[in-house]
């Protein structure tokens, strides 16, 4: 069965509209959570448009007070501050993205053969008893690329799912890419990694990309189920991409 990991950014970044302190991060990750998520995913950005740094600690203390089942991934680049923030946290899962601070989202994986001897030493440096590390993976990396990030000693790509949500209406275009999507998926079986997914998903794209790509063990959805919250609630939207993942 996949798992269900809601993206909390996107409360942060209507939380930081204003100083003040709602809508509650913490608060709607109890919802998320008690209406069936399985987990809570954040990724704290260096210029904290976001989630802030306070976020991550608030998060960490709730879930692991209230909700000691749920998993806490923690998606950035790693640079020192991150590995010494995940230090500090203890998430279950780190997700690694290659993304430059100045960057609007994340919009690639990483170049596994470029950055594989520097990948080695970060994932060395992150990975613990009881903390995964999952690298941020192109649909189109295939066996030479996963085979490259299974080198890393990392325990899971995370697909990049944004070229397909992207293009979603296309059946032509959607095609390709969920064959992509399927090939490195199973590269990625094949290799002994688990296999996450994430970005643009919904409840639209979402019935399928399951479809198509099997043996997905998370998939981690902010803006999209945000948006269908503004329209459902938060409870109703997670029972929604849940009911699609367990159909
Ligand atoms: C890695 C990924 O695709 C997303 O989880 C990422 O968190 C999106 O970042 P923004 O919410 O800042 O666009
Ligand atoms: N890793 C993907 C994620 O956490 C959420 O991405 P999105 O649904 O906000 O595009």
């Amino acid at each position: 069965m996949t798992l269900l990991s809601v993206n909390l950014n996107a409360v942060a970044q209507l939380r930081n509209r204003r100083d003040l302190p709602w809508p509650s991060v913490v608060g709607i990750a109890r919802v998320v959570l008690d209406a069936g998520a399985s987990g809570i995913t954040i990724h704290p950005r260096p210029d904290e448009r976001h989630i802030r740094r306070t976020d991550v600690f608030e998060l960490a203390d709730m879930l692991r007070a209230e909700y000691p089942e749920a998993e806490f991934n923690i998606e950035g680049y790693p640079s020192p501050d991150f590995i010494a923030l995940i230090q500090q946290v203890n998430p279950q899962q780190v997700t690694l993205v290659p993304d430059s601070p100045e960057q609007a989202t994340s919009d690639h994986g990483w170049d596994f053969h470029g950055k594989g001897n520097y990948l080695t030493s970060m994932v060395q440096q992150i990975k613990a008893p009881g903390r995964r590390v999952s690298l941020f993976c192109d649909p189109e990396a295939g066996i030479d690329g996963v085979t490259a990030a299974k080198a890393t000693g990392a325990d899971r790509i995370e697909l990049y799912t944004g070229p397909y949500g992207g293009c979603y209406a296309d059946p032509d275009k959607a095609e390709y890419e969920l064959a992509a999507l399927s090939e490195t998926a199973r590269a990625a079986h094949a290799a002994g990694m688990g296999v996450n997914a994430g970005h643009d998903l919904t409840l639209d794209n979402l019935p399928a990309f399951q479809a198509a790509v099997h043996g997905v063990d998370e998939v981690s959805i902010g803006h999209g189920l945000t948006a269908d919250a503004l329209l459902m609630g938060f409870g109703p939207a997670v029972k929604a991409y849940c009911a699609v993942l367990d159909d």
